[in-house]
């Protein structure tokens, strides 16, 4: 099962790597601008899905949540201790 850290280590390694098709590295090209618009995106379809749908259909865009969360970081070039020194 994958983890946040363990998911922020592989986007590293793709941020570094750039594979070709990785659509990370086509979201860190397009920009914070970008980004943010579709972390704010995941924001509602989670709260939506949260209010309308079920358990499983949340968990799904809670994740999509926490890997556009994790691009904005790597785009930043924000660590996990940049982040967790605030928790
Ligand atoms: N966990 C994710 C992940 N979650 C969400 N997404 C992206 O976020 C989008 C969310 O889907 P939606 O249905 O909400 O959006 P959509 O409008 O249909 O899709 P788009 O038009 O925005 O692409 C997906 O299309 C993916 O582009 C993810 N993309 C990649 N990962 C993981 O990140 C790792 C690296 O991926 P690559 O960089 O693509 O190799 C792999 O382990 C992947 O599984």
């Amino acid at each position: 099962m994958k983890t946040f850290d363990g998911l922020f280590a592989e986007l590293t390694e793709r941020a570094e790597t750039r594979p070709p098709g990785s659509g990370t590295v086509a979201a860190l090209d397009a920009g914070v601008h970008t980004i943010g618009k579709k972390l704010v995106e995941e924001a509602a379809e989670s709260w939506m899905a949260a209010e309308h749908e079920s358990r499983e259909r949340a968990a799904e865009e809670i994740s999509q949540l926490l890997y556009h969360t994790q691009v904005l970081m790597l785009s930043l070039g924000l660590s996990l201790d940049d982040v967790y020194e605030h928790l």
